[in-house]
């Protein structure tokens, strides 16, 4: 289905007049929703005039025509700071790596081995067998014998957790209130966890109330808390990148926009280990103070 959407001449005036002044399409778009349009036909607005612009087109004078699922996803100003390493309050980390569409980053020096240690100690006798959701019953089930077994932190649980969750935020660069408590996974040898978005699909009615409290989760970190003897890479196939679990170094993604949209381009799964075992420690920020069910 096609969708024809119509605006005065002169916005197409101020949006070129925009452009060459070197604005950016985003923050135009930002603009025109705050003159009360909606995203979606800020969004398709700008893509057109993006597009012929780039080709060398005449670009739309008072419409344009949309095909529903031509949306792609706008890349905005990262919330991740620039640059190659971050002071925290207690630790510098690197970055060894990073990638703007998606978001991804590669992190070194986040936990010490001693608080991977801790965390993988205080984990054990908490640890669960991680579900998913069934699709016909909607309900929680054990994901079959190759999953993973997963805890929870409270969020500042003890003074041990508390300095991680605030170096944490400090790295995500959103405040401690915004995150989930941390979640600890086991993968045994054998288990690995299939391609995911760590984003609420806002279609499922089981996210709805947690979407409705804290909004959407809109950045990932996984920290590797042990050396894994092979396997358990965490893999982006959109991205192409497969990361490997080093003990202290972690994984950082984003996904969600101010417009409202998610990157389907972070997709990611974490490979079968191999041989061994693979510890890690993820932290989920979402766009509003946490508050739990
Ligand atoms: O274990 C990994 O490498 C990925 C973990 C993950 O995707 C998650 O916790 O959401
Ligand atoms: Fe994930």
């Amino acid at each position: 289905m096609s969708t024809v959407i119509r605006f005065t001449r002169d916005l197409s005036t101020w949006i070129c007049q925009n452009l060459d002044q070197g604005f950016s399409p985003s923050a135009l778009i930002q603009i025109m929703q705050e003159q009360r349009m909606a995203a979606e036909a800020a969004q398709a607005i700008m893509q057109a005039f993006v597009k012929a612009r780039r080709s060398c087109n005449p670009v739309p004078i008072d419409h344009v025509v949309v095909e529903e699922s031509s949306l792609d996803y706008v890349y905005q100003t990262p919330i991740f700071r620039p640059g190659t390493s971050i002071s925290t309050s207690d630790r510098v980390v690197g970055i060894a790596a990073r990638a703007e569409r998606p978001m991804l980053a590669v992190l070194s020096n986040v936990l010490s081995s001693e608080e991977c240690t801790e965390l993988i100690r205080l984990a054990k006798p908490r640890l669960k067998a991680s579900t998913i959701v069934d699709p016909m019953t909607g309900k929680d089930i054990v994901s079959g014998n190759r999953s993973s077994f997963g805890m929870f932190f409270q969020l500042q649980e003890n003074s041990f957790i508390a300095r991680l969750d605030q170096r944490i935020s400090e790295i995500m660069n959103l405040p401690i209130e915004h995150g989930e408590g941390l979640q600890i996974l086991y993968y045994p040898t054998g288990a690995g966890s299939a391609p995911h978005f760590d984003f609420l699909v806002p279609s499922n009615p089981a996210n709805q109330a947690s979407l409705a409290r804290s909004g959407q989760r809109v950045s990932t970190m996984v920290t590797y808390l042990n050396e894994v003897e092979e396997g358990g890479q965490t893999v982006f196939p959109e991205a192409g990148w497969a990361v490997s679990p080093v003990r202290g170094n972690a994984v950082y993604f984003e996904y969600a926009n101010t417009l409202g949209q998610l990157d389907h381009a972070s997709l990611h799964a974490s490979n079968p280990v191999t041989q061994g075992e693979k510890w890690v420690a993820t932290k989920w920020m979402r766009q509003r103070p946490f508050v739990s069910a």
